[in-house]
């Protein structure tokens, strides 16, 4: 496959999953823009996003258009319905007006605590995209496929299955999380390797069955117990596009380091 990485601009996304609230979320952002201004950061070669609780959205969304950062932001989930009784849910249109650029959807804990199929992820996707959001769609095995051998055609399936029926145009525009369940949170980190032959099959999977362009376009994220330490080896594999970020996305100068591997690998590390 032809190497286009370069093409590729690299996304780090912090999930924050269900941490802090939306007066401390104003103090990470503030911080976290200030240490990257201060360390030049530039964010057209490496984008950066943040994933907040949706009680926050609100208020960074005030803070990132009122300073004109170049921080993206967006939601952890979203629902597969327009509008309507849902109670507890939250629309893409929702999402949208708050100016949110990304939405995960099928994150592992939201496929383990709450159930949700590929054919829901699936529903929550087309959903995102019919609103002008980016999908980042999660897919990972657990500790027993993983021992079994069966990653890869596990993972492979998540994604025949949350990309099913989606059009060519459309997949392009989404952006997948390869986050293997027994690494996330657990401090056990997948090794480049092992983040490399899961997203090249990913990456040879959309090749197959949607097009070499669309291919080669589509960024991969990996996400598990990514730290400062650890981002610049992952990013260094050819079809690893970026990372989703969990704890280490809640300490600024942790994140801010994760931002930007490229310093750190060039060794510019003050
Ligand atoms: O689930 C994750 C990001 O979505 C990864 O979380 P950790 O980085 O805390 O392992």
């Amino acid at each position: 496959m032809a190497d286009t990485a370069a093409a590729r601009t690299p996304l780090m996304a912090g999930n924050w999953k269900m941490n802090i609230n939306h007066v401390e979320a104003v103090h990470l952002v503030q911080k976290l823009s200030w240490t990257l201004q201060d360390k030049k950061h530039d964010f057209e070669r490496v984008e950066v996003a943040v994933l907040p609780p949706f009680t926050d959205i609100r208020s960074v969304q005030t803070l990132v258009d009122g300073d004109r950062m170049k921080i993206k932001y967006g939601a952890q989930d979203v629902s597969k319905h327009d509008a309507g009784a849902y109670t507890g849910e939250i629309s893409a249109s929702m999402l949208a007006k708050l100016g949110c650029t990304y939405v995960l959807a099928g994150h592992s804990e939201r496929r383990q605590y709450h159930n949700e199929s590929d054919a829901l992820v699936n529903a929550k996707a087309t959903k995102a995209l019919e609103n002008g959001l980016v999908p980042i769609v999660c897919v990972g095995e657990g500790l027993d496929i993983r021992k079994a051998g069966e990653h890869v055609e596990y993972t492979l399936a998540q994604v025949d299955g949350a990309l099913a029926g989606l059009k060519q145009d459309d997949v392009r525009k989404i952006v997948i999380a390869y986050e293997p369940v027994w690494a996330i949170g657990t401090g056990e980190v997948a090794t480049p390797e092992d983040a490399q032959e899961v997203c090249a099959a990913i990456r040879g999977r959309l090749e197959e069955t949607i097009s070499p362009s669309v291919a080669d376009s589509v960024r991969i994220l990996y996400g598990g117990s990514v730290k400062m330490n650890s981002a610049s080896g992952i990013m260094a594999q050819p079809d690893v596009d970026g990372c989703l970020v969990g704890g280490a996305s809640l300490q600024v100068d942790e994140f801010a380091g994760i931002c930007r591997y490229l310093d750190l690998q060039l060794g510019y590390s003050s």
